[in-house]
């Protein structure tokens, strides 16, 4: 019987109880990859050093991207850090820009949440803004501030309104969603090949495509994996990026 298809799951720096570093990942991602995807999830640590771009294609059948609390270094998209732009995961950053482009030139699915679909508009050449909050007209995208509850955290908190006939649309078969919302940074300049797929009401891009993509190559700035198994929008994504993996690694079997 073949394996499932192997899906890498990107991990994040953390410094726990202040005391020593780790690289997490919620157990939500995997879970999706896992139960509702249809495939095998490895996390991948952020240890560049370790894991080179060319090593990581000879092993994965797909990448999913996760959130995480530090961002992409502005100098990745020719700014500098002036303080605005929080904390870094230098190591992350070095894996998944690279392992963006090869995968999706490759014809393997990217599927980017959060911290993701920053990640994939920057390898695309595309720019984020450090605190989409402080611009005129733009709504708090970020979680109630000192909340446990993990419902509260997640509720579905804005609508998201996608592009008509768009690569959400079509696939989702709707034009609107609402979603939750834990992020600080956004999507400023899009990247090139980046498409624009969902907006929220003040206009944050929230939902992307890669133009001229093989294989699925779609980004979301809420976070699909916490209701995955039952958000008719959330499983129709994991499922569509399985089928896709399934796609891609029967391609490279021959
Ligand atoms: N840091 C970025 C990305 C936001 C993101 O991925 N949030 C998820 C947080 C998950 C957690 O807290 O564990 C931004 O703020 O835009």
């Amino acid at each position: 019987m073949a394996h499932r298809p192997l899906i890498g799951v990107t991990a994040f720096l953390h410094r726990v109880d202040d005391t020593f570093d780790a690289d997490i990942c919620g157990v939500r991602t995997p879970e999706a990859v896992a139960g509702v995807a249809g495939c095998a999830p490895i996390v991948l640590p952020g240890r560049p050093e370790a894991l080179p771009t060319g090593h990581l294609m000879e092993l994965l059948d797909g990448l999913v991207l996760t959130g995480g609390r530090p961002n992409v270094h502005p100098r990745h998209y020719g700014e500098a850090d002036d303080g605005r732009y929080g904390k870094f995961d230098e190591g992350r950053t070095a894996i998944t820009l690279p392992l963006i482009r090869a995968m999706v030139a490759a014809g393997r699915p990217v599927f980017g949440i959060c911290l993701g679909i920053q990640e994939m508009n920057v390898a695309f050449g595309g720019s984020l803004h450090p605190e989409i909050r402080d611009e005129p007209g733009r709504m708090n995208h970020r979680m109630p501030p000192g909340e446990k509850d993990p419902e509260v955290i997640f509720r579905r908190r804005h609508l998201v309104r996608f592009r008509e006939g768009g690569a959400f649309a079509r696939l989702l078969g709707t034009q609107e969603t609402v979603t939750n919302s834990l992020h600080g940074q956004a999507i400023w300049r899009l990247g090139e090949r980046v498409v624009a797929e969902g907006r929220a009401e003040d206009d944050t891009i929230e939902a992307i495509s890669i133009a001229g993509a093989s294989s699925f190559a779609l980004g979301v700035q809420w976070h699909a994996e916490y209701a995955a198994g039952e958000d008719p929008v959330s499983r129709a994504l994991f499922t569509a990026f399985g089928a896709a993996a399934r796609a891609a690694q029967a391609a490279r079997n021959g």
